[in-house]
């Protein structure tokens, strides 16, 4: 029995839902789930179908991106979850996917503008996009490097992990995070379904106009408490 199978346990249940919302097709996308005080994340093994997941094939890696338990290929998005983790101290859970309507936007490299309440429940912001690549960290360990790209945008942006709990990764797709795995599963959900009504309001009204700002405040207050607001 491992001492890993309580996050084992939970990447497997919060993998499994990423087909059930309709978020992945094939292999594509992944999820892990960290327990910090042991150092470790688990994480969906690479090319493995949905189907033939159990917990037990969830693969244990430490935050400097080590396998430490498991036989299996650990995702080939691990080390942009183990850069986040190592750096992101309060998130637990992580979820990479290559939803049709958040990964359009990623591929556009465009923030998606806050255009309506559904969108003002979950951030008070536009979705960020990181940038591209730079030819240099094209160079260098891509999928470390796509922590680092996620990292320096919010940085940029002067924006919280722990506000914002989303980002498009420009020619990539998204990552989204949370306290634990099933949070991040929400989050993704969210994006994707905020992403596509973000593309219709622009092809339905060229000029939507944003959403006001007292409008953006209302909202998420009420979701989140008094004085929870951040602002662009
Ligand atoms: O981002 C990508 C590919 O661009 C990956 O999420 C996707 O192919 C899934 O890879 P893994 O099976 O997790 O190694």
């Amino acid at each position: 029995m491992s001492k890993y199978q309580h996050i084992q346990q939970e990447a497997y249940e919060a993998n499994m839902q990423l087909p059930k919302l309709g978020l992945v097709l094939f292999t594509f996308g992944n999820v892990s789930a960290a327990d910090r005080s042991l150092g470790v994340f688990a994480i969906k093994p690479s090319g493995v179908a949905y189907e033939d997941l159990t917990p037990g094939k969830m693969v244990i890696v430490d935050f400097e991106g080590k396998t430490v338990e498991g036989d299996l290929r650990p995702s080939s998005d691990t080390l942009t979850h183990a850069v986040l983790y190592k750096h992101w101290e309060k998130i637990g859970g992580i979820v990479h996917t290559h939803s049709t309507y958040a990964t359009s936007w990623a591929q556009s490299q465009r923030d998606i503008p806050i255009f309506g309440t559904t969108h003002a429940d979950y951030n008070t912001v536009d979705i960020p996009c990181a940038p591209p690549m730079s030819d240099e960290m094209i160079q260098g360990n891509y999928e470390h490097e796509t922590g680092f790209q996620i990292m320096n945008c919010f940085a940029a942006k002067g924006l919280s992990y722990e506000e914002v709990e989303m980002v498009l990764v420009g020619n990539h797709a998204p990552f989204t995070w949370g306290k634990n795995a099933a949070k991040a599963v929400h989050n993704s959900a969210v994006l994707e379904q905020v992403a596509q009504m973000a593309l219709l309001t622009e092809q339905i009204n060229p000029k939507a106009p944003r959403l006001k700002d007292a409008l953006i405040r209302k909202h998420y207050e009420r979701k989140h408490g008094p004085d929870s607001y951040y602002g662009q």
